[in-house]
C-alpha cells in the first residue's frame, strides 16, 4: 500500500494500484440519460412565499436533495471564489500542504484522499483542503495565505453563504410548522468549508473521487460546476447535473435527528472523469460543538414520538468519524441514543 498520495497528479497516466478499488466498490455506470435529476428551485421565482417553501418541502422530502436559483449570492463572487479554489489546487502539492500547516489543532487542513490516507484500505481520487469559517477572527489566519487573494474572497463567499443558510432554513422551517429562527444562533454556528478537487483520472472506472455518505450536516451547500455529483434515489444513481451558477442543496443527519426523520439526507458519491479537473465547494452548516441536537419538541408528541436521542453535536461528529461512511452503523448510533 502506497503512503503517499501521488506528489504530482495532473502526470499521472495510469491508476495507481492503491487508488484501484475493489470491483464491488467501483462506480459502475458513469453516464446516464439526463432525463432523472433533482429539482431546481427559483428562490424569487414566486410572488407568494408558501409556494417556495411547499417547493423547498417536496424536494428536501423527496431527494433530501436539490438546487436553487436566484438565491441572492452574486454570479460574480461565486466566479471569483471558484477562480480562487481552483487557483489553490493548481499549486504544488508541497505549497499547498504548507499553506495549510499554520493551525496548530489541524482544523485547517489538506489532505489527499481522506485525512486518513495512511490507514486507508485503498484511496480516493481526490484532494481537499478544509477549514472552519466561523469565528472568522479565530480562523482567518490559518486559512491558506496563497493565492494571494483566497482571505479577502473567501471570507466575503463564507458570510454570503451564511445568509443563505438562514434564508434557506428559514424555508424549511416554515415548511415543517418550527419557529422562524429556530435553527439560528448555535445550531448553525460553526460552518465548515470543504474545497473538494479531483484531478481528470486516466480511468474513472476505477475508482472514485469521495465514497458514498450523507453529510453530518444540518444543509450542506455546494458549488460545481462539472459534472460528477451522484445522488441515490430508489437505489438508484442519478447524476446532479450543474446549473450554471446554481447552489446544490441537501440534508445533513442533524436536520434529520431535528425533524425527527421527516426530512432524510440522501446518499452521495463523487465519481471521476479523465477529460477535465473539478472542483467542488461544499460548505457544511454544523452546530457549535457543545450544542444539543435532537428532535425539536414542536414536531414529537404521543403519536409521533422522538426516534432520534439526544447528544451533543460533538458527541454525534466522533461517532460519525469513526463509522466514517458506512450508513448503518451511523443510523444505528443516532437511533439508540
Ligand atoms: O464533489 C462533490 O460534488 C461532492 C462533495 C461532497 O459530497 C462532500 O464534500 O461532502
Ligand atoms: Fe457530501
Amino acid at each position: 500500500m502506497d503512503q503517499k498520495p501521488p506528489s504530482s497528479w495532473p502526470h499521472v497516466s495510469h491508476v495507481p494500484e492503491s487508488f484501484v478499488h475493489p470491483l464491488e466498490k467501483r462506480p459502475g455506470k458513469l453516464f446516464f440519460d439526463t432525463c432523472k435529476t433533482i429539482p431546481v428551485v427559483d428562490l424569487e421565482g414566486y410572488h407568494d412565499r408558501t409556494h417556495v417553501v411547499q417547493d423547498v418541502l417536496k424536494a428536501t422530502k423527496e431527494f433530501g436533495f436539490f438546487q436553487v436559483i436566484n438565491h441572492g449570492v452574486s454570479k460574480k463572487l461565486m466566479d471569483d471564489t471558484m477562480a480562487v479554489f481552483k487557483e489553490f489546487h493548481a499549486m504544488r502539492p508541497e505549497d499547498k500542504a504548507s499553506e495549510c500547516s499554520k493551525d496548530p489543532n489541524r482544523s485547517c487542513k489538506f489532505y489527499t484522499s481522506s485525512v486518513n490516507f495512511s490507514k486507508e484500505e485503498f484511496h480516493y481520487w481526490r484532494d481537499a483542503l478544509m477549514h472552519p469559517c466561523h469565528s472568522l477572527e479565530e480562523y482567518m489566519q490559518f486559512w491558506p495565505g496563497k493565492p494571494i487573494r483566497y482571505r479577502e474572497v473567501v471570507k466575503e463567499y463564507a458570510v454570503e453563504l451564511k445568509k443563505l443558510g438562514e434564508k434557506i432554513l428559514n424555508l424549511i422551517c416554515e415548511g415543517l410548522g418550527l419557529d422562524t429562527g429556530y435553527f439560528s444562533g448555535g445550531l448553525s454556528g460553526d460552518p465548515v468549508l470543504l474545497v473538494n478537487h479531483y484531478p481528470p483520472c486516466p480511468d474513472p472506472s476505477l475508482t472514485l473521487g469521495l465514497a458514498k455518505h450523507r453529510d453530518p450536516s444540518l444543509i450542506t451547500i455546494l458549488y460545481q460546476e462539472e459534472n460528477g455529483l451522484q445522488v441515490c434515489k430508489d437505489d438508484e444513481w442519478i447524476l446532479v447535473e450543474p446549473v450554471p451558477h446554481a447552489f446544490v442543496i441537501n440534508v445533513g443527519y442533524v436536520l434529520q435527528i431535528i425533524s425527527n426523520g421527516e426530512l432524510k439526507g440522501a446518499e452521495h458519491r463523487a465519481v471521476t472523469n479523465s477529460s477535465v479537473p473539478r472542483t467542488s465547494a461544499a460548505f457544511f452548516i454544523y452546530p457549535s460543538k457543545d450544542d444539543l441536537i435532537e428532535p425539536a419538541k414542536a414536531l414529537t408528541n404521543a403519536d409521533n414520538p422522538p426516534i432520534y436521542g439526544s447528544m451533543q453535536f460533538k458527541e454525534f461528529q466522533r461517532n460519525y468519524l469513526s463509522y466514517g461512511a458506512n450508513a448503518e452503523k451511523v443510523q444505528k448510533f443516532i437511533s439508540s441514543t
